[in-house]
């Protein structure tokens, strides 16, 4: 078992790239086991020194892999760092040194899921915004190589019923994104992630599924040694993975039973002050993240997100390597 500290920034800066100037609001998100506070101020420090930058002069190609190399060579700690440069492209740089590039989009589509018990909601047929994101090796794709390599994809997709598309008889989002894997022309391709609703979703990888479940909490606690109250809306992700589906049900478990099965922690945590939480050593998301994992007996949980604004936060994890 893992923890790992969690933070973001942005700034913005002007760039030129294939002959074309241009700017962009960039925003950055490093993870790494340095103390939060540690890690929040050197990444900050960071973006701030390119802040309303021109970046053309301070890099040889200010393209996002190097922007992200560079940002992750100012922590003094081994770091993940991901680099959004527009709200559907971004670079994920591992702490290892594999690098990523990723692609999100969307398709509107019809869906039912056949096999879930008699009253589950999702056995009416009912429909989904869906968002996807395709991520590959960025040795062998770029984000242009991705959207078009989605085309062919959203052609079959948009406007479906996802249920009559041969492989997609039980289109769970675990279903859908291992189809996806296996339909998308991508050349290095790593991971498919499907999100079907704002607070659900599945990523595949070749091999293994993670599915999570984002709830949010709203708490208060002591933040200074004369015992001042500040609160705030937290944000949790509570991650299971596995290598194999439900044979019937198509899905490692219905995101609603996580849902239901959190619930008892759930309201101990919402509207509370944290620091009276018994068996809580203290109440910084580090410790509250080691907190739920320890305390949430769900089988196949893998991980537990913990951000108490945003993007600043702790990640518990179940095995050392795995960020997603
Ligand atoms: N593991 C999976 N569980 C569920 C899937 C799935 O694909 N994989 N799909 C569904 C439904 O299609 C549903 O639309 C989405 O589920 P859920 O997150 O429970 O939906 P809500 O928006 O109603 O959840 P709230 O937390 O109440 O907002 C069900 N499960």
């Amino acid at each position: 078992m893992t923890v790992l500290s969690c933070s973001g920034a942005g700034f913005d800066a002007a760039r030129t790239l294939a002959r074309v100037r241009h700017g962009h609001g960039f925003f950055a998100q490093a993870i790494s086991p340095q103390p939060l506070e540690m890690l929040a101020g050197e990444l900050a420090a960071a973006c701030a020194s390119l802040t309303l930058c021109d970046l053309d002069p301070l890099f040889a190609s200010p393209d996002d892999l190097t922007l992200a190399r560079h940002l992750a060579s100012c922590l003094s700690a081994p770091a993940e760092l991901a680099l959004r440069s527009a709200p559907e492209l971004g670079v994920r740089r591992l702490a290892g040194g594999d690098e990523h590039v990723w692609f999100d989009t969307r398709f509107e589509a019809a869906h039912q899921l056949p096999n879930v018990p008699a009253g589950h909601p999702c056995g009416r047929l009912h429909g989904h915004g869906f968002g996807v994101r395709i991520e590959a090796d960025a040795a062998r794709a770029t984000h242009a190589s991705l959207a078009a390599a989605w085309q062919p994809l959203a052609a079959r997709l948009e406007h479906r019923l996802l249920n009559e598309i041969a492989g997609l008889a039980n289109p769970t989002s675990e279903v859908l994104a291992a189809w996806l894997f296996a339909e998308l022309d991508v050349d290095g391709l790593v991971a498919v992630e499907v999100y079907e609703t704002a607070s659900a979703g599945s990523r595949f990888d070749g091999g293994r599924w993670t599915i999570w479940k984002t709830l949010r909490f709203e708490a208060a606690r002591a933040f200074d040694a004369a015992g001042r109250y500040t609160g705030h809306s937290y944000r949790l992700r509570l991650r299971l993975a596995g290598d194999a589906l439900d044979a019937e049900l198509g899905w490692l478990r219905d995101f609603g039973d996580v849902k239901r099965a959190f619930a008892p922690l759930y309201d101990a945590l919402d509207h509370h002050l944290l620091d009276t939480l018994p068996g809580l050593a203290a109440t910084d998301c580090a410790s509250l993240a080691s907190y739920i994992g320890e305390r949430f007996a769900m089988p196949a949980l893998a991980g537990v997100d913990v951000l108490q604004n945003g993007h600043d936060g702790a990640l518990w994890r179940k095995e050392a390597a795995c960020t997603r």
